[in-house]
């Protein structure tokens, strides 16, 4: 097969796009990412005029599991297109003196997406923990005290591989509530804001929950009104709850047949999950979401990682909660600020463009393949995420 022609500008190495006009990240040639994106399929879906098979493509690509299920222009070599990526998205831990010259004097504000970027992707969205919840493992333990035999050396080794998996999730909250200690720190997330609070537990965060539409400061934020556990800073799509209520209802109802299928109630909007559904059932399913829209022009799909998301048609999303949170925070006009914006998603490509556009900022995606992104650096998956927050 041949190989793929890289432009020359792509290859420029960042730290040397850096130094030029001094803004970081550095302005991107629109020539180069043109050409870049011809070498990934692009992957926009669902609006009314979409071709179905396009659609299947796209939702298999959103959470590819090997290099070869990335979805690439025919004649596109995928060794070489991952490369040509990881050259042009280089790692932001090979990366890390880049990275902290270009934080040198500036006050850092973190936001973190949460599925696969603090918590590793599953099948079930319930079980998205940061860590092993602590019963699981205690119950393990006992299990294990009962039922093996003393002499036996595996449930020592049981143990200490459980022992070993807890301390890594119990090292991600550490590494955030670390990060919070020394810089204003948001949690960025398509779920509602009760549910990933009780994953991160983290009061002292900022959250913008519902991708964006949902956001609340942490428990010292002056806005804090003492009965609360957290105060409402930003709420664009109220008047939508009892329409995204309904939706929510006859989603359910419409796809209770279609095995595997997950409907979950975001607050300000409503995920519909693929993950554990049979392909051959796709087609089905998103049928059923389209003919509950149908009745609905107010609400809009968009597309995560194995799932649809149905939003209100509100101008909102995780770019614009950024920019909220900014504000918010006193940063937005300030030349000495350095928004971190780590995310493993579609929906994280509108804070990453945000950042772009700002020439303020370094955005992080989270991805072990080629994915097109505005983002200026990658980390493979949520335990290297641990690893940079905890430099
Ligand atoms: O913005 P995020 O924090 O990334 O949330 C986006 C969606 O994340 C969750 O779904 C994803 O993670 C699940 C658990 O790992 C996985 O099973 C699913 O396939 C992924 O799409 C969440 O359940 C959704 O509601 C969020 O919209």
């Amino acid at each position: 097969m041949a190989s793929v022609a890289v432009p020359e500008e792509m290859l420029i190495p960042s730290a040397q796009a850096a130094a030029v006009g001094g803004t970081y990240p550095p302005p991107r040639s629109a020539t180069s990412a043109a050409n870049y994106r011809k070498l990934i399929t692009h992957m926009d879906l669902l609006s009314s005029g979409c071709k179905a098979a396009s659609w299947l493509e796209s939702m298999r690509a959103s959470s590819p599991t090997h290099l070869r299920s990335v979805s690439l222009l025919p004649g596109a070599q995928a060794e070489s297109v991952e490369s040509q990526w990881k050259t042009r998205f280089p790692s932001a831990l090979s990366k890390f003196e880049e990275i902290t010259a270009a934080a040198k004097g500036k006050k850092i504000a973190m936001f973190l997406d949460y599925d696969g970027t603090l918590s590793p992707i599953v099948e079930d969205p319930d079980s998205a923990f940061m860590s092993i919840p602590v019963y699981f493992l205690n119950a393990f333990l006992v299990f294990l005290c009962i039922f093996s035999p003393p002499s036996s050396v595996l449930p020592l080794f049981t143990d200490l591989l459980l022992l070993k998996m807890a301390s890594v999730g119990f090292q991600m909250r550490a590494a955030v509530r670390s990060v919070a200690k020394y810089f204003p720190t948001a949690i960025v997330t398509g779920r509602c804001i009760d549910k990933v609070f009780g994953f991160v537990q983290l009061a002292e965060l900022f959250y913008a929950g519902s991708h964006g539409m949902d956001i609340k400061g942490p428990v010292n934020h002056p806005k804090h009104k003492k009965a609360e556990a957290k105060s409402i800073l930003f709420q664009p799509a109220s008047e939508f709850l009892p329409m995204i209520d309904e939706v929510y209802n006859s989603l359910v109802e419409k796809t209770k047949l279609i095995p595997g299928s997950k409907v979950e109630n975001n607050r300000f909007c409503v995920s519909v999950h693929f993950r554990c559904v049979e392909e051959k059932r796709w087609s089905g399913l998103a049928e059923q979401v389209r003919s509950v829209l149908a009745d609905y022009p107010d609400l809009r799909l968009t597309q995560g990682r194995k799932v649809l998301e149905i939003r209100p048609t509100v101008e909102w999303d995780k770019g614009r909660a950024l920019e909220f949170l900014l504000q918010e925070l006193g940063f937005s006009d300030r030349n000495d600020i350095l928004p971190v914006y780590i995310g493993d998603d579609r929906t994280d490509e509108d804070a990453f463009k945000v950042l772009r556009d700002r020439r303020q900022g370094i955005g992080i995606l989270v991805s072990k393949f080629p994915k097109e992104t505005n983002a200026t650096y990658t980390l493979k998956d949520p335990s290297e995420a641990r690893t940079l927050t905890f430099f």
